[in-house]
């Protein structure tokens, strides 16, 4: 397969005509890259065309929501990519658990409206009504990416076996089920467990047989792909904080306007993001991504450094506001 996807005697004139397209379309941009660099276009014998015409199906099924759309969804395909590849795991995956790992982070908040599982359950919308209120937003990002693959020109799949599809489909459903919150503290003890029992065994790479041992790697490795705004230079780490607390604020409103109680991260006071970074970093991220360095030892260390100095950021931020106001108190 070409660089640029397609044979053409012009690869420049073809790359100034793309280019614009990533810029509005990075999430099919950096996919579809990402199939090419990993050969599996080829491996599985993904016909081009239905490939970018699932990618722009996929990018344009979103709701305008300013932090859950396809930036986050590019950028946490981007980030699965990169953590594949981390040392001590690198050999670990085989092609096909690849395909379901970069596939369900492309896929995994398709159709986002920017609410939270704990909203949508409490307003009694119609989606926790249609998923019973158990991963309700999950349920529907793997409904919606599963749906748009139904269309033959859309299905990258085809050439799969039967039996291929079907533990494609287990993995993925596994994978974007694993992005709930509310799965977070079992998914990671049972991660912390199986390391545990790992470092018992004392062989120093990680050796994983069973299917439920492997899958378990892969859902906590899409959680920390889902959660690693903090582990980015801050930035970066910033401007995602900044989409999220607009939707948060967003939900807040709504919330105040159903005469509900207001969600801590959602309340519009100076304070929310400082406090709502430091307690979420303490609560899931920082736990999360201690275990996940313990694992590809020591290829986290600077996420692990950079995480501790976002969160130095928000207390140091929090004590000048929290002064300030007593200042003038
Ligand atoms: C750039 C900074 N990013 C963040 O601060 N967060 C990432 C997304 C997120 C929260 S808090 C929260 N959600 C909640 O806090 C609501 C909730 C609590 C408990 C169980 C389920 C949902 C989410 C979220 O929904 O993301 C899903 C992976 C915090």
């Amino acid at each position: 397969i070409p660089e640029l996807g397609v044979e053409t005697p012009q690869p420049e004139e073809l790359r100034v005509e793309l280019n614009p397209i990533s810029g509005e379309r990075p999430l099919t941009a950096i996919t579809y890259r990402i199939f090419q660099e990993r050969d599996l276009i080829r491996t599985f014998s993904i016909e081009p065309h239905k490939l970018l015409s699932y990618l722009f199906a996929l990018e344009d099924s979103y709701q305008q929501v300013p932090y859950h759309n396809k930036l986050h969804r590019a950028d946490v395909c981007q980030s699965m990519h990169v953590l594949l590849n981390s040392s001590g795991i690198k050999d670990v995956f085989n092609e096909f658990e690849i395909l379901a790992a970069i596939f369900a982070a492309v896929v995994h908040d398709v159709h986002h409206p920017g609410l939270t599982n704990p909203f949508l359950i409490k307003t009694k919308s119609d989606l926790a009504i249609l998923y019973n209120n158990e991963s309700v937003l999950e349920n529907h990002h793997i409904a919606v990416a599963f749906k748009l693959l139904q269309a033959d020109e859309r299905n990258i799949f085809s050439n799969l076996s039967a039996e291929q599809m079907e533990t494609l489909r287990r993995r993925v459903v596994d994978m974007v089920l694993a992005t709930d919150m509310a799965k977070h503290k079992t998914l990671l003890a049972d991660f912390q467990n199986l390391l545990e029992a790992k470092k018992m065994s004392g062989n120093d790479y990680l050796t994983l047989e069973s299917y439920d041992d492997r899958i378990l790697v892969l859902k906590n490795m899409i959680h920390c792909a889902d959660l690693s705004n903090m582990t980015k230079p801050l930035d970066t780490y910033s401007k995602w904080i900044d989409r999220l607390m607009v939707e948060f604020w967003k939900q807040g409103d709504a919330e105040r306007d159903l005469g509900l109680d207001i969600s801590p991260m959602c309340v519009r006071s100076p304070t929310t993001k400082d406090k709502h970074q430091i307690g979420f970093i303490n609560s899931f991220v920082h736990p999360l991504w201690e275990t996940w360095g313990s694992l590809v030892y020591p290829d986290a260390n600077t996420i692990l450094e950079t995480l501790a100095q976002n969160r130095e950021w928000h207390e140091a931020s929090l004590a000048a506001l929290t002064s300030s106001t007593t200042d003038n108190s």
